[in-house]
């Protein structure tokens, strides 16, 4: 699927050229603006997204940032994840350009569905464009591990993009032969005391007496955790441990994190396709599979818990509950990733290399973008970007249009 020819080196934003024509959104840890060159595209007809953080005195937000500058710039334009245009940092602000997504994102497409569903032939089409845009991720070596569908957007051709890599991780690539993973020693200890903080927040509500009683009796080889800690360092620099086999880092976002990643057992690749699995039952059901009333009982139900599915089995159903195997080792996908799901018999004779071929992808967005940008430009409702900026610090616009507002957000636990 990826192009083999290197990407152009990102370029160096000339920020006193861009202007901000709109607010795209805003996330735990930037805000994203819609721009565009005032002197080399003066009437916006490339428009690009650009996501801006404010450096702040925790340094890790801006460690987060230059994380994901530097995993958007190893991603060569693959048709369904993003590339690095350019970048920026001065003592106030980090940000970097990416191309931009004019449909929304898949939370928002399907609140506008009736029922809140998609069918099945349309989660085929966005599922098939996830695994490969996955397969690219993990063939160079990054679990992604912030699948949702806040974080799948719409192009303007209709095709999906991920975006967001702030979570993600450089792993070292699976050994064939050597399917079971072994930390080494050092990797141990150092996770463990990385867990020390965090655990013991976590194994508060976690070890609760169901909780207990699944530890002491399981029967997939849960680890019993510690009664300890667990700490929100570990998200703080992805590259600690730059060549792990495993992770064990608690990130995620609540209803999508993997029972690995709540264990404390160490984690790797698999983790996104539990996430691929969380992701087909919300589209097909409208709803996660281990929604609880609250964080103690989501975790509960991801570690203990069998996902319901209603009506006749169907291959769909099938799919998902492999998806779904609380082992990770028996997890479609564990053994011979993207590979091993293509080969499902959902997706029975899909051609994959013609995906990016599709011409009509199940929604394309109303209106085209562009256009629209243009039109804004014309009425010179854009806004000097680094005035807008400014203006940030003040107290912010409203961000989200009623319509939004309907929608039930996922939010990524940043710190525990
Ligand atoms: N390329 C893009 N095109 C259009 N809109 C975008 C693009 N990138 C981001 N957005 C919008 O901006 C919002 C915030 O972006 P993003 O999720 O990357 O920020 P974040 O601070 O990393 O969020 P999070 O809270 O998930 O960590 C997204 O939900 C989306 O609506």
């Amino acid at each position: 699927m990826a192009t083999n020819t290197a990407p152009p080196p990102p370029e160096l934003l000339d920020l006193d050229n861009l202007r901000a024509i709109k607010l795209l959104g805003k996330g735990a840890m930037g805000t994203v603006f819609l721009v565009h060159h005032k002197s080399n595209d003066p009437f916006a007809r490339s428009p690009f997204a650009l996501k801006v953080v404010e450096k702040s005195s925790l340094r890790h937000t801006d460690r987060r940032a230059r994380h994901e500058i530097s995993v958007l710039s190893r991603l060569h334009k693959h048709p369904f994840l993003p590339y690095l245009i350019g970048s920026f940092e001065n003592h106030e602000i980090i940000c970097w350009a990416i191309p931009f997504c004019p449909g929304g994102d898949l939370n928002v497409l399907r609140y506008s569905q009736n029922d809140r569903v998609f069918s099945p032939a349309v989660i085929r089409f966005y599922l098939a464009e996830i695994v490969c845009a996955l397969e690219h991720l993990h063939g160079q070596g990054i679990v992604y591990r912030d699948l949702k569908p806040e974080n799948i957007l719409v192009q303007q051709s209709g095709h999906v993009t991920l975006t967001d890599f702030d979570l993600s991780r450089n792993l070292a690539p699976r050994k064939p032969d050597n399917l079971e993973y072994y930390s080494s020693p050092e990797e141990k200890s150092l996770a463990n005391l990385r867990y020390t903080h965090l655990t013991g927040k976590f194994t508060r509500f976690i070890i609760s007496k169901a909780g207990k009683r699944a530890f002491n009796n399981n029967k997939i080889g849960l680890k019993k955790v510690k009664s300890a800690r667990v700490s929100p360092v570990s998200r703080s620099n992805p590259d600690d441990f730059p060549s792990n086999e495993r992770s064990y880092s608690f990130v995620g976002t609540e209803e999508y994190v993997a029972p690995e990643i709540i264990r404390g057992d160490g984690h790797e690749f698999s983790v996104d396709w539990w996430a691929l699995g969380v992701l087909s039952y919300e589209m097909l059901y409208g709803t996660t599979p281990f929604k609880g009333k609250n964080r103690k009982e989501t975790f509960q139900k991801i570690l203990l818990g069998r996902p319901e599915f209603f009506g006749k089995p169907n291959l769909l159903t099938d799919l998902i509950r492999k998806l779904l195997e609380k082992d990770a080792t028996r997890r479609l996908g564990y053994r011979g990733g993207a590979c091993e799901i293509k080969e499902h018999e959902f997706f029975r004779g899909l051609k994959w290399n013609l995906l990016t071929e599709v011409v009509r992808p199940p929604f394309l967005p109303l209106r085209d973008e562009t256009s629209l940008t243009h039109e804004l430009v014309q009425r010179e409702s854009g806004i000097d970007f680094i005035e807008y900026f400014h203006k940030l610090k003040l107290p912010p616009p409203p961000l989200w249009s009623p319509s939004l507002d309907e929608c039930q957000h996922n939010v990524s636990l940043t710190e525990f």
